[in-house]
């Protein structure tokens, strides 16, 4: 029999979400976690990230305070206070996500790892007990990619697992990887001092947005000085730091340190997966349909382990209803078209839904895309940060089907896109939504109006307007 109505592996995003719905529930309910609960988001990405680039960015400012007619000034840096800033940070958010707060929506909590031994049966690693419950959620998240690299793995190379324990700024930092963790943490430390090189593989940074975003957020990189080396491959580590690049931008570079953000890997291994019978995608991502279900009946996955949209937000939302779906059999589902999410480099990239690309190429020429450039945005102006644009992406009907804003906050900018997407509304709604001025959000709005100018305020809107203006004009004069 089941001693569990449902039994959580891992104590990130995704399981606290989910011990923390079922125990509020009145569910018997027990998480797993074998380290510190609180995951990644608040040990090693999103939250210590943040708080780096938040330094950062004072920093860069503070160098180009002439822009808004200040004298500039050379910050300081001392990274051992800057990394107490981010553990401040920790500290102060820990809390929510501590095992107290489990226990108190009433989950038990137990330190251990967890491996599956049997279908819905696990084995804690320590003492060898078993858990037997009617549903288990796997949350066990992702681990960071070391890419087979000769000479890499004995260069002692970073990682955003390790990054944080860094107490002095390396001189020279080569970053491994354009996407968001090597844009967001490469801009960062180039703003901290760093001479930063930033090597990859593919031909552009940011590869899963439209080609302009990599293209923006590579000059304002080489701007700020960072060396971006895109077409290009770390080859070899020697020992001393030399590094052999090849392909479009090759050479040899002496680095400090190496920092490796080539992508992430779904942590299965070693999880009995298959004695659960759970199967796995090609990417070594466990297998879920869009209810969370896993092959195995009863057996359910959130978060970064499925190989999803690896976001925090995300992982959150499919534990919600991983949980409701195992606790109550009930049929809900995730959507993923309305999931938005940010890359927070400067200029912020915030993304909900389709691209333009992917518009145009599931529409053609009947894909509406309407985009207005940051300069034509008066708060962007003001500020003197006209780098970016946003750019919205309708189906032949007008409904909103994605949208991309390439702004300072445009990460404040996206949630109200993504309830238009998630509810298909037309454009011409959030043209009509009144917006406060002077902001970025008005971005988007006005890339709307300009879109409806073009098309209604035309010579045949004018030529059919004019006669009933006159007769009205005549009407008036008679009256
Ligand atoms: C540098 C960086 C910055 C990021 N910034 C953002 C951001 O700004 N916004 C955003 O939305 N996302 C961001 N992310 C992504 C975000 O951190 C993840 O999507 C999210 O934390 C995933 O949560 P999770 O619950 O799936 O996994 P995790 O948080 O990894 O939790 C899994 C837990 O399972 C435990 N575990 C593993 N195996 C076992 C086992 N066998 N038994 C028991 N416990 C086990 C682990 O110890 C871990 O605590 C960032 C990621 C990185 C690396
Ligand atoms: N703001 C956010 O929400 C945020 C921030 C950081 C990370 N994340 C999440 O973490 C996940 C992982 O991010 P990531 O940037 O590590 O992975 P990624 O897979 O998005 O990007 C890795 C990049 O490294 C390149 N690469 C891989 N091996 C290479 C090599 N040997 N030489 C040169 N380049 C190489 C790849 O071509 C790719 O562009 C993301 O999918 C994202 O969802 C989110």
């Amino acid at each position: 029999m089941a001693d569990l109505d449902l039994l959580v592996l891992g104590g990130g995003t995704a399981g606290l979400v989910s011990a923390v719905i079922a125990g509020g529930l009145g569910a018997r309910v027990a998480l797993v976690e074998r380290d510190r609960t609180g995951g990644e988001c608040l040990w090693t990405g999103c939250v210590p990230s943040k708080a780096l680039i938040e330094a950062a960015d004072l920093a860069h400012r503070m160098r180009r305070a002439d822009r808004v007619g200040l004298a500039p000034v050379e910050p300081a840096v001392d990274l051992a206070e800057v990394m107490a800033h981010i553990r401040a940070a920790q500290r102060a958010i820990e809390p929510h996500d501590a095992p107290e707060r489990v226990r108190a929506a009433g989950a038990e909590v137990i330190t251990d790892e967890a491996v599956f031994v049997g279908p819905r049966r696990v084995r804690m690693k320590s003492d060898g007990r078993a858990v037997t419950a009617r549903c288990v959620l796997v949350a066990v998240g992702s681990a960071p990619e070391l890419p087979p690299i000769p000479g890499l793995a004995e260069a002692a190379p970073l990682t955003s697992d390790t990054v944080w324990g860094l107490e002095v700024l390396p001189a020279r930092l080569l970053v491994l990887g354009g996407g968001p963790v090597g844009c967001e943490l490469g801009q960062a430390f180039a703003r901290l001092g760093s001479q930063v090189t930033l090597v990859e593989r593919g031909p552009r940074l940011l590869a899963r947005e439209d080609p302009d975003v990599g293209e923006l957020i590579t000059a304002r990189l080489r701007d700020e000085g960072v060396d971006v080396r895109t077409s290009t491959e770390v080859t070899q580590v020697r020992v001393g730091g030399r590094v052999r690049l090849t392909g479009g931008q090759p050479g040899e570079i002496d680095t400090d340190r190496i920092l490796v953000a080539g992508g992430r890997r779904p942590r299965t291994d070693g999880l009995g997966l298959p004695e659960a019978g759970v199967a796995l995608t090609d990417r070594g991502a466990v297998r879920v349909d869009t209810r969370m279900r896993t092959t195995a009946p009863g057996v359910y996955a959130a978060g970064d382990v499925t190989g999803e949209l690896p976001f925090t937000h995300v992982a959150a939302h499919q534990a919600a209803t991983a949980t409701l779906n195992a606790l109550f059999w009930l049929p809900r589902y995730v959507r993923y078209l309305p999931m938005p999410y940010v890359v927070f480099t400067d200029p912020e990239v915030a993304r909900v839904g389709l691209r333009a690309a992917q518009a145009r190429h599931r529409w053609g020429d009947r894909a509406v895309v309407a985009r207005l450039d940051l300069a034509d945005v008066d708060r962007a102006v003001a500020a003197g940060r006209t780098d970016g644009w946003a750019s919205l992406v309708a189906d032949p009907s007008g409904r909103l089907v994605g949208a991309t804003v390439v702004a300072p906050s445009a990460g404040e900018v996206i949630g109200e896109l993504a309830a238009l997407v998630a509810r298909r509304a037309r454009l011409t709604e959030l043209y009509r939504t009144v917006h406060p001025y002077p902001t970025y959000a008005l971005a988007a709005v006005d890339a709307v109006g300009e879109h409806l100018q073009r098309r209604l305020l035309t010579p045949t809107t004018r030529r059919l307007v004019r006669p009933v203006l006159a007769a009205l004009r005549t009407a008036a004069r008679t009256s």
